[in-house]
């Protein structure tokens, strides 16, 4: 097998293999107690001894021998970076897998760099990664070297009022971002004296307002015996943080949103349009504080840990730093349950929000290169202890159950992720680079019939086990690009081995697109091809991640998960038969006993070279010999054949439930997407119902309009045509009223002459007054009178027997005719009033004055015969016209 530097130059992950220890002589002794029939565990690992020239004397291979049952199994060899034995500390880890290095990079080259353990369930992984009650874990680890290094250089939000808007402005993954304090003060209820940390190096308390609920009986599976429900929380030893984490609530169902009493709010992300003006210093402190302070209801508070683990100590160690550039350090938390991406510091405000929104992994806006998980709320921690507070929260959501292969066992695949923002000094507010270190702890296979698993948690595992399958796809392509087996002799072992390093292959694609979890892990180990980068402005150049996986096993657990996991992490795989001593050999070896001794399918004798068979037959020895010899090789190769038929059929049944699974996932997918397109067919369906009524109703509108204006303009052309005959009436008026003046002047001239000749007439009277003239004058005037008379009654008979008739209208066309027509009244009542005047004037009684009238018999009759015509002519509305201008 290739030496492991080789492969650690070239893999994506370098893989290192802690193992785990047994458990304390207490523990052993109460399994025991309650188990007295089941045989104590089998070990069935070794660690084989380190090539001197390797890895710093530490050994890199291990060899797992199949536990003694019935069926015949290889031995499989499979080689590390480095091994890491039983008796290995947490501090040891931290130094010997290249934390140190990692997180350089992410100081100083801005180089993503990332952490994750991977093992069977209770093999010992949140214990690596995040400690015990009494050790701290990597990420407390990597957390204390990294502060401790930036020392004074990390700014703190509480000190720089524009440094959460400045953050939140450069942030490309649509982040919340939140100052620890005011974070903590949320959840804690209290303010977080983060500069005055308790350096007791007791417990952590257990909530007790939590309770343990396993979700299984707890019974003890067959292959991990030693996982038992409290007997490793009774020792401080071994007891995880997850020994806190576990109890702390009734753990929501994302999907069905179960009970849970938090009530923590939420936060409304400042608007941009607010972030330039904080930016710009036009907010008060006090509204600064109110924008990234939860104005939100508080959630009942949890109880503050009274105490975090100080151990191992790092104070020794301290990295070199830019002294010309200044830091923030932003973490989150998430967790990965379900193949769905939920944030562990976003808390469900109330009931009605406890179904969490699950977050998108996607690259966004300000990151097209590159994706990041969505909407995640971010923390600014100024301080360790702040940054250990806001890890402690995280964990508390984090969903953990009891099952039968470990008490505390992890649901889902949790990510710590520390950002270090990097700004130089004095420079730009905005112009912040970052690197990601990210620590995750992820959830480990496990077999139902160990777990003792059902329903959800059955579930859970399921996904569980599908994503880990996914991941060792990703590891087996990325470290063996093509399945290259080739069989070669290892030390008295017929072997073959799993590595194609030596032969030149074109590398494969890492199918790290499957699901959400190779997604996160292995997105950020290739350099950037998306093209849009290279437009970008904004964009910085990223080096792809330096990664990091402690696989961990149990070396008394569960042998066949143990092998499944080793297989698909190592970085190379050697499977070996042992040779057992076969039915051919052992003849061939009795052919080669001295003579006189009895060998099995031979006759008893045998004479210098030849071989005497039980039929008597006589054969030459080193023919007998060559074809056991030949027997025995074809026996080896059978079984070497059946070995790799066995684990073809192995790779065959795995690949088919692959299969199943890509199909079951193909048909939810699709199921996923219709319903998506459903949906948004609905939505857009709805828009266009929505903009088809708006367009009608605006048509709608436009023909009213439309139909307005036609109106306005018929009634304007009334109006017009109206004002037209008001024209002409006031026209005509105007002519009656010029003619009637005219007329009315005529009147008065023929008044004038008519009194005039009245008076010549009076005037004769008195000068001829003698009595024969006066008789003569009296018949005469009798007569006329008489006639006068006459026609008068015949006058008078005549407009009885005509019904009473308004005035004659106005002809305009016969000025005569007007003037006789439109005067009847005037005529009568001019001819009246001259009469009164003359009678006034002369005291005449008014017979006299009427006996003049008749003097001009013509006048009235042509008057009368015209107002006859001219009545005939007139209609209804020339006679209204008539009658107001009278
Ligand atoms: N190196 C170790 N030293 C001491 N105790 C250990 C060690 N590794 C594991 N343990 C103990 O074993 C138990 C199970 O470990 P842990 O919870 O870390 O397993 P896990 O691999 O994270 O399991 P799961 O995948 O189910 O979450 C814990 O009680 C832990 O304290």
């Amino acid at each position: 097998m290739e030496s492991p530097s080789k492969y650690s130059s070239t893999s994506l992950f370098q893989v290192y293999l802690r193992l785990r220890p047994p458990p304390s002589p207490l523990v052993q002794l109460t399994h025991q107690s309650l188990y007295p029939t089941l045989p104590p565990p089998e070990r069935y690992l070794t660690v084989e001894d380190p090539v001197p020239e390797v890895q710093d004397g530490m050994p890199t291979d291990i060899t797992l021998h199949p536990p003694s049952d019935s069926r015949k199994r290889a031995v499989e060899r499979f080689t590390f970076t480095k091994v890491f034995e039983e008796q290995t500390e947490q501090i040891d880890i931290f130094k010997g897998t290249g934390i140190v290095p990692l997180i350089e990079g992410v100081l100083g080259e801005s180089r993503d760099g990332l952490v994750a353990t991977l093992g069977v369930t209770g093999s010992g992984k949140s214990h690596t990664i995040l400690g015990s009650k009494t050790q701290r874990g990597l990420t407390q680890l990597s957390l204390d070297v990294l502060f401790r290094s930036l020392d004074r250089k990390v700014l703190h939000p509480s000190e720089i009022s524009s440094l959460l808007p400045s953050l939140t402005s450069a942030d490309p993954s649509e982040a919340q971002i939140l100052g620890a304090n005011a974070f903590l003060e949320s959840i804690y209820g209290d303010a977080f004296q983060s500069h005055n940390p308790s350096r007791a190096q007791t417990p952590m308390t257990v909530r007790d307002t939590f309770q343990i609920r396993p979700q299984v009986p707890l019974s003890k599976g067959p292959q991990d015996q030693w996982s038992i429900l409290g007997l490793e929380r009774a020792l401080p030893r071994y007891s995880s943080p997850k020994t806190v984490r576990l109890v702390a609530r009734d753990s929501p169902d994302p999907i069905s949103g179960s009970s849970q009493d938090f009530n923590l709010p939420r936060l409304d992300r400042p608007t941009r349009r607010r972030e330039k003006r904080l930016l710009r210093g036009q907010v008060s402190n006090k509204s600064q504080d109110n924008l990234h302070t939860p104005c939100m209801p508080k959630r009942k508070p949890l109880q503050r840990p009274s105490a975090l683990p100080q151990f191992p100590d790092v104070s020794n160690l301290s990295l070199p730093v830019d002294s010309r550039s200044e830091f923030a350090i932003v973490v989150s938390m998430y967790e990965v349950y379900n193949d769905r991406i939920f944030d562990l510091l976003s808390i469900p405000s109330n009931q009605k929000d406890l179904r969490r929104r699950h977050l998108l992994f996607k690259p966004t806006e300000a990151s097209p290169d590159r994706k990041v998980v969505a909407g995640l709320r971010k923390i600014v921690c100024g301080t360790y202890e702040e940054a250990l507070m806001v890890l402690e929260t995280g964990l508390v959501e984090r969903r953990v159950a009891g099952t039968g292969s470990n008490s505390v066992s992890s649901r889902s695949h949790g990510f710590f992720c520390v950002e270090v923002k990097r700004r130089p000094r004095g420079g730009m507010a905005n112009s912040w680079t970052s690197a990601n270190m990210t620590i995750v702890d992820l959830a480990g296979s496990e077999r139902a019939r160990n777990a003792k698993t059902a329903g959800a948690t059955l579930a859970e595992a399921g996904k569980i086990n599908e994503s880990l399958m996914y991941l060792g796809q990703c590891l087996q392509m990325q470290s063996d690009n093509h399945d290259n087996t080739k069989v070669s002799p290892h030390d008295g072992m017929k072997s073959f081995s799993t590595t194609d390093r030596d032969a030149p292959s074109k590398p494969s694609l890492v199918p790290f697109r499957q699901c959400k979890l190779t997604e996160l892990l292995f997105s950020n180990s290739f350099p950037s091809s998306n093209s849009q980068a290279k437009h970008h402005s904004t964009h910085h150049h990223r080096n792809p991640q330096k990664a990091i996986m402690i696989v961990t096993a149990d070396p008394l657990g569960d042998f066949n998960a143990t092998s499944q996991i080793l297989r698909y992490s190592a970085l190379a795989r050697e499977v070996t038969v042992p040779r057992i001593p076969s039915v051919s050999s052992t003849i061939l070896a009795g052919s080669r006993v001295p003579s006189g001794s009895e060998r099995p399918g031979s006759s008893s004798s045998s004479n210098n070279n030849t071989t005497t068979l039980n039929n008597g037959e006589v054969i030459d020895s080193s023919v007998v010999e060559m074809a056991f010899s030949e027997l025995a090789r074809l026996n080896e190769e059978v079984e070497i054949l059946s070995l790799r038929l066995n684990e073809e059929s192995t790779r065959r049944s795995d690949a088919e439930e692959n299969w199943q699974r890509a199909e079951s996932k193909a048909e939810t997918i699709e199921t996923e997407v219709r319903e998506e397109m459903w949906a948004e067919m609905e939505v857009r369906l709805e828009e266009e119902r929505r903009r088809w009524k708006a367009s009608w109703s605006e048509e709608a509108d436009r023909q009213d309009e439309h139909v307005d204006r036609k109106l306005e303009i018929l009634t304007k052309g009334m109006t017009d045509f109206a004002i037209y005959e008001d024209d002409r009436a006031v026209a005509a008026q105007q002519n009656w009223q010029q003619h009637s003046a005219a007329y009315a002047g005529e009147l008065e001239e023929e008044n004038r002459s008519l009194r005039a000749k009245l008076e010549g007439l009076e005037r004769e009277v008195a000068c001829a007054a003698s009595p024969s003239k006066t008789s003569k004058q009296q018949g005469s005037n009798g007569e006329t009178h008489n006639n006068d008379n006459d026609e008068d009654k015949e006058n008078s008979s005549n407009e009885k027997k005509k019904p009473a008739k308004p005035p004659a209208p106005l002809n305009l066309d016969s000025s005569r005719d007007v003037l006789v027509g439109a005067t009847p009244f005037k005529l009568n009542g001019m001819s009246l009033s001259s009469a009164a005047a003359a009678a006034s004037e002369d005291t005449d009684p008014p017979e006299k004055s009427e006996k003049v009238l008749p003097k001009t018999p013509g006048t009235v009759r042509k008057m009368r015969k015209l107002t006859a015509r001219k009545w005939d002519l007139m209609d209804e509305s020339e006679l209204e016209a008539y009658e107001n201008f009278s």
